[in-house]
């Protein structure tokens, strides 16, 4: 093997590849129909040559989805190889491509469960890679950028994507289509990079990596818990078929600040009673969900989801479930994580 000078000197990054639209496909430049999860790691890895001024990258792939299609099993075994990749010395990083469907579900799981403080960040694209403009490579190229950045380490899950660097926590896709999908609302960007000149504004306030006292090993499954979308008039029978079904926890997208149907706190009762775990969070794109604002909480036995959105609440519930189920006790867990 020939050995290029410096080669040594920079940094192992490994992309874990699981599908997406960063991995689509269309059959011209210029349709909007097309295939998410169609090309491999090494043609996402060719497609940017100019990755190799930043790292030694190598590719694994873990699955190839579209994250529509992410589930419990897949977070389970993609976890699982971020935390072997980064036990090896000699990895510096890990980079994941994922559909941005649901990275923001990903990158929160991972928040959670990896054990190492090196960089994991994740990227997405929202045009597939045969079409004009694509917004992948680039993405691809800022992801390794900021995974072979020694700052970015302890900052938990990134997520890089359109020159912005947000911490896993908080962060939500806002536009079906537009390139500049991804907004962290409450608590503001982690960061934000440009050709490898790469900005932090802030760490996270929240406990995750190192410091979680969550943990993938020995778990084959994860809990139920199911979201209930509420609106003026919502059938509560949804609620009761979620427990009826085998849910172990509920999060209601409630409007406003949690709240519901009068006919939904009582279908929520009923789930209480059967000792499924209840929490609110928001239909709503910004703000808070407090305690016992315009529901007494304490009287029901639910829990306030803070800043955590429908779908990260779910990630967070499914994980503190493995640990506990009194209300109290996941109300701590949702104010420190
Ligand atoms: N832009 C995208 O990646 C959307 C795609 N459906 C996915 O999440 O896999």
């Amino acid at each position: 093997a020939v050995t290029v000078a410096g080669e040594h000197m920079k940094p192992n990054i490994v992309i874990l590849a699981t599908g997406g639209t960063i991995a689509g496909a269309a059959a011209t430049e210029t349709q909007a129909g097309y295939t998410s999860a169609e090309v491999g790691v090494e043609t996402l890895i060719k497609a940017v040559p100019q990755l190799s001024e930043l790292a030694n990258v190598s590719g694994e792939q873990v699955a190839n989805i579209g994250s529509q299609d992410m589930n419990d099993a897949v977070w389970l075994q993609l976890a699982r190889r971020v935390n072997d990749r980064l036990a090896e010395d000699e990895v510096d990083g890990i980079v994941i491509t994922h559909g941005t469907d649901t990275i923001e579900e990903t990158a929160y799981f991972l928040n959670l469960v990896v054990n190492s403080d090196k960089p994991v960040v994740m990227t997405a694209a929202m045009r597939p890679a045969t079409a004009l403009s694509a917004d992948g490579p680039l993405n691809i190229y800022n992801a390794v950028a900021v995974a072979a950045d020694p700052n970015a380490r302890g900052r938990g899950v990134l997520v890089v994507i359109n020159d912005d660097i947000h911490g896993a926590r908080g962060m939500t896709k806002t536009s079906t289509t537009d390139v500049q999908t991804f907004v962290s609302a409450e608590r503001g960007l982690m960061g934000a990079t440009l050709y490898g000149q790469n900005r932090y504004y802030r760490r996270p306030y929240r406990l995750h990596t190192l410091d979680s006292e969550f943990s993938i090993t020995g778990l084959a499954s994860l809990p139920r818990v199911d979201i209930i979308y509420i609106s003026a008039g919502v059938s509560p029978d949804l609620i009761d078929a979620a427990v009826a079904n085998g849910a172990k926890g509920i999060v209601t997208a409630g409007v406003g600040n949690g709240n519901m149907t009068a006919a939904a706190l009582a279908a929520l009762e009923r789930a209480r009673k059967k000792n499924v775990v209840v929490v609110r969070s928001t239909r709503v794109t910004s703000g808070t969900v407090g305690r016992n604002i315009e529901i007494d909480d304490d009287a029901l036995g639910t829990v306030a989801s803070g800043e955590l959105n429908p779908a990260q609440s779910r990630v967070l519930l499914k994980l503190v479930l493995t640990k506990t189920d009194l209300p109290a006790d996941v109300q701590a867990y949702f104010d420190t994580y």
